[in-house]
């Protein structure tokens, strides 16, 4: 069945019918928040594992993998890190029809889980640095509406944690890891991000500063956090004791114990949130538009032109001719299927096979075998291109190239085109209103963010519907617009008298 409704009309039915009708996904009724991740999705995560995680083995990160679960000793052992997270934390407290003696909390996040085992394990600077990696699910009992994949009450994610000797080697793997992120949206999943430091009151307040990767919903015109990579400092080091020795401090005369060194960590991670994103920037009203790299069918071969005046053994050359080329294009590395079913007409497989995302699908009848050739069509854009047999292995491969570049391209001015850059606070919420995130001279102080959320989250004055969302900072984005240049001491931020430090990103989000 296609999908009945617009995506500008109604997004989120659509988004729901997107992913039920082109198998993605399943609600699980039994439990809110919590959804069904079908093969078709589930092959996506595995082609963003097998990127970053070949990635992260050649930075010498191992994959290991911890208990879910965590006392409530040590989930509490850091305060203000859970404090703010308690609502969410979803906990066992029975076993069979007895109550546990001590309640045990389902892993939200692993770095309490962790830590107190890497203050056993680092004893000395040569056991510098350790590159711990899961991938695993994790579990945030949120209240606001779920979202299939966007807001889950269970995702799947990887977390990185990392010790290290000293700040520097600390900050470079943050910003390697967040360039990896960068790489898992646009060159896998054709998706464009912005990367940049989150402020001060968006940060992980665990940890000493937070970069991200902040997506763009054009649909709504909302940002969305797309993956983080924090730098804990030595916050964490300095709770769970995690230390070393100084080697360059020469055991002092008196033979006390040399200095002990808290170590330098990192954290960092990536979600299943990503193949919402991808499905919410290119879906179409057939359905699913499916970038090329993580299509687990790419190119999908159909019979046409087949009348009840063909003969047996022309459809039967048409057929093996298909499968030849099936078998040709697999053998290229390409991921081909034939859809020789034939209790369908050639339309209903086009539909079938546009709502599942597949980006290119090849014709094949009487008339292209006299003229040896195949007509292509893109899921994407829709055009239509002859291509001779002979050239398939040539051909195919650069037309699935060209469609992953001409969906990121399509995306990222589309992004572009709706990052305003805003002077005068008079524009700010118009510019929201328009579907758009704004960047904005800004003087990063925290109360000055609270006053700009509530100040951009007015009541419409004509009607009493619920106050529109207020914005957010996304993110202090490393790239700064050139002009008009922020004059320190001199350009104003954008909302208070303060002057401005940096552009920053505001928008509504998700
Ligand atoms: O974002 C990442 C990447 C991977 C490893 N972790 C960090 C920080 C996670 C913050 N965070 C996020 N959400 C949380 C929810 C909770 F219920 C509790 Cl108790 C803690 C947290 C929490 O610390
Ligand atoms: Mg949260």
């Amino acid at each position: 069945m296609g999908i009945e409704v617009k995506k500008d009309a109604d997004f989120s039915t659509w988004y729901t019918q997107v992913l039920k009708r082109s198998e993605m996904l399943e609600y699980y009724e039994e439990v809110s928040g919590c959804y069904i991740i079908r093969p078709l999705a589930y092959n996506i995560w595995q082609e963003i594992q097998s990127f970053f995680d070949s990635a992260i083995k050649k930075m010498g990160v191992e994959d290991t993998y911890f208990p879910m679960f965590v006392s409530q000793r040590q989930l509490e052992r850091e305060k203000d890190h859970v404090e703010g997270f308690a609502p969410e934390v979803a906990w066992v407290t029975k076993a069979g029809s007895s109550d546990m003696e001590n309640p045990i909390a389902i892993r939200p996040t692993s770095e309490t889980v962790m830590y107190p085992y890497f203050s056993k394990w680092i004893r000395t600077h040569r056991d510098l640095p350790l590159k711990l990696n899961q991938w695993c699910n994790v579990v945030r009992w949120e209240f606001k509406k779920p979202q299939p994949f966007i807001r889950t009450r269970e995702f799947l994610w990887q977390e990185g944690h990392t010790a290290h000797f000293t700040k520097e080697e600390a900050d470079a793997e943050v910003h390697q890891i967040l360039e990896l992120y960068r790489q898992v949206y646009e060159d896998l999943l054709a998706v464009p991000v912005i990367k940049g430091v989150k402020s001060e009151k968006e940060k992980f307040a665990g940890g000493l500063y937070t970069t991200t990767v902040e997506g763009f919903i054009p649909t709504t015109g909302r940002g969305i956090q797309a993956a983080t990579s924090h730098c804990l400092g030595q916050n964490f080091a300095k709770m769970f004791d995690i230390v070393v020795e100084d080697p360059n401090a020469l055991a002092n005369s008196e033979g006390k114990e040399a200095k002990k060194l808290h170590v330098w960590q990192n954290s960092w991670g990536i979600t299943t949130r990503s193949i919402g994103v991808m499905v919410m920037i290119h879906g179409d009203d057939k359905g699913l538009v499916l970038p090329p790299r993580i299509a687990s069918v790419q190119v999908i071969v159909i019979p046409c032109g087949l009348t009840v005046r063909t003969s047996e053994e022309e459809k039967k050359r048409v057929e093996e001719k298909i499968n030849d080329v099936v078998k040709e294009l697999n053998s290229a590395g390409i991921k081909a299927k034939a859809d020789l079913r034939d209790n369908y007409t050639p339309g209903y497989k086009f539909n079938h096979w546009e709502l599942r995302g597949v980006p290119l699908r090849l014709e094949i009848g009487p008339r292209d075998l006299k003229n040896n050739q195949t007509l292509s069509v893109r899921r994407d854009n829709g055009v239509k291109e002859a291509i001779p047999l002979d050239k398939l292995t040539t051909c195919i491969p650069e037309t699935l190239n060209t469609i992953h570049k001409d969906m990121f391209e399509k995306a990222k001015k589309i992004y572009d085109e709706h990052v305003k850059v805003i002077l005068k606070w008079e524009d700010f919420v118009p510019a929201l209103d328009g579907k758009n995130v704004v960047l904005v001279p800004w003087c990063e102080q925290e109360h000055c963010e609270d006053k700009i959320k509530e100040k951009s989250s007015r009541r419409q004055p004509e009607d009493d519907k619920a106050p529109s969302m207020g914005a957010k900072s996304l993110c202090i984005p490393f790239e700064q617009p050139k002009e008009p240049a922020i004059v320190p001491g001199e350009t104003n931020c954008i909302s208070c008298d303060g002057f401005a430090k940096r552009y920053a990103l505001f928008g509504r989000s998700y």
